[in-house]
């Protein structure tokens, strides 16, 4: 058994969750005051925007409360009432040891706790609790990824039309093609909005789009990949089910999608399944409601002047397959919870847990996107870097779950490194400028693909 390190921390100068807590959050936050003024000052309704002072004061407070780094308080009674799953931070606050603040606790929580308030503030007013106060910037984001968007309608019909031609394709050849999808859907996820604090979106279109993608080849340091194809095609074709637990909407949603098409298309899989998250999460999370308003963005021929055809065939397509539900869409309290995801365990039945952990059992593979789902996956804890990954996922590496986590590394951790790479890339980012060597992990420039069977006794 694997000794746990200490999780990242909060008051580690040297960690990439020192300038989140001081610089990042406080951005976040405050451009998620603007779009609630800017939401209250559209609207007619005299009680909403009566409303809206409650929340902004709620959000000027906490903004307040991070600057100050203030202590961590336990959600009260009448707050987990109104929204259950709150608990599961209270249960959480009760093991610590020490009392956490905003600028000293473990990042890990206090980050997922952050949302929760934000989240809280929001839905404590009656008029604004379908509110998605991170709405306007996934779409507007989405919106100006056109180019990026584009050029993968144009890939995805021609792909998707030759694979209907075609009577029998070689497994060689659908290979290859899962590798390009799956690098599509892993790239899709170097431009989350939690970052857009620090990029611009010059830089965000310099990160879409084949070019670049060919450019960051060498910039996946760990891959698994041929051992999730190995499973793939290892299960019968009536059973095949593709979990993806999402992460962010607008452009990483359409690159999902698209893996999604293609292995629908090419008949690698049965039924994919989206989990999404069931509030605004991180900024730009995907929620089910997010999918319409995916469908809505790419037939606006205002944002999206070119290439219609590709953009509906994309669109339509992704609709067929809702319709026949082997495509679906579901959400759970457990994404959003205090826990990481040790807790997707039989053990787990307060917040959704071991029923997730039931229905991943029979999935073919669980493909885990992103960064946030990476450091819930590892615990974001101080594992050295040639940690195999099974041996940083606890009990998921004997559940029997296969999981098959896609991740731009945003943040400290990171695990299945050979040896002797990190140290490169101390050297390297140093090299490029960088004060502290350490943080080119948290650059989003490079990448991992990691595999665990969910039997590491056999492996
Ligand atoms: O959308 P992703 O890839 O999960 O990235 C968001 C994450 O990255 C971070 O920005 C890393 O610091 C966190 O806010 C969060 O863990
Ligand atoms: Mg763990
Ligand atoms: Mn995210």
């Amino acid at each position: 058994m694997p000794q746990f390190p200490d999780v990242y921390s909060l008051n580690d100068p040297t960690s990439f969750a020192y300038s989140t807590a001081r610089s990042r959050w406080p951005k976040i936050i405050t451009q998620s005051k603007q779009d609630v003024l800017a939401h209250a000052r559209k609207s007619e309704d005299a009680e909403l925007k009566k409303q809206s002072e409650t929340i902004v004061e709620g959000i000027e407070l906490l903004l307040q409360e991070i600057e100050e780094g203030a202590s961590i308080r336990e959600f009260t009674k009448s707050e987990v009432a109104l929204i259950p799953s709150l608990q599961s931070y209270n249960d959480v606050l009760a093991t610590m040891k020490e009392k956490s603040t905003w600028l000293s606790g473990p990042w890990l929580f206090t980050e997922c706790y952050l949302y929760r308030v934000l989240d809280l503030i929001v839905k404590s007013q009656s008029k604004w609790v379908n509110f998605d106060i991170f709405e306007v910037l996934k779409r507007d984001t989405f919106k100006s990824s056109k180019f990026g968007i584009y050029e993968l309608a144009i890939r995805y019909k021609k792909l998707s039309e030759e694979l209907k031609k075609t009577a029998q394709v070689e497994i060689e050849k659908l290979r290859i093609l899962f590798e390009e999808f799956i690098d599509i859907s892993l790239w899709g996820n170097a431009t989350d909005l939690s970052l857009l604090a620090n990029a611009t979106l010059e830089d965000i279109q310099s990160r879409q789009g084949k070019e670049a993608r060919e450019k960051s080849a060498k910039n996946i340091i760990a891959n698994d990949l041929p051992e999730a194809w190995k499973r793939l095609v290892a299960v019968p074709f009536e059973e095949r089910r593709i979990d993806f637990v999402l992460d962010n909407a607008g452009f990483e949603f359409y690159t999902d999608l698209s893996l999604s098409l293609f292995l629908l298309d090419a008949k690698l899989v049965k039924t994919v399944v989206f989990h999404c998250k069931t509030r605004p999460w991180m900024v730009s999370d995907t929620m089910v409601k997010d999918y319409k308003l995916f469908l809505q963005d790419m037939r606006n021929t205002e944002w999206f002047p070119d290439h219609q055809e590709e953009l509906e065939y994309f669109a339509s397509s992704i609709e067929h397959y809702h319709d026949t539900e082997q495509f679906q869409l579901t959400d759970s309290e457990f994404w959003t919870s205090a826990l990481d995801y040790s807790c997707l365990s039989p053990h787990e039945i307060k917040y959704g847990g071991a029923e997730l952990y039931k229905y991943f059992q029979n999935s073919t593979v669980v493909i885990v996107k992103g960064d946030l789902n990476y450091r819930k996956l590892t615990g974001d804890r101080k594992w050295p870097k040639t940690t195999p990954f099974v041996d940083a996922i606890d009990q998921l590496a004997t559940s029997d779950i296969h999981i098959l986590a896609l991740r731009t590394c945003k943040a400290d951790v990171c695990v299945g490194l050979p040896e002797g790479l990190e140290e490169k890339l101390i050297a390297f980012w140093k090299q490029q400028g960088n004060e502290l060597g350490e943080l080119w992990c948290s650059s989003g420039k490079w990448a991992v693909i990691s595999y665990s069977a969910g039997n590491t006794s056999t492996k």
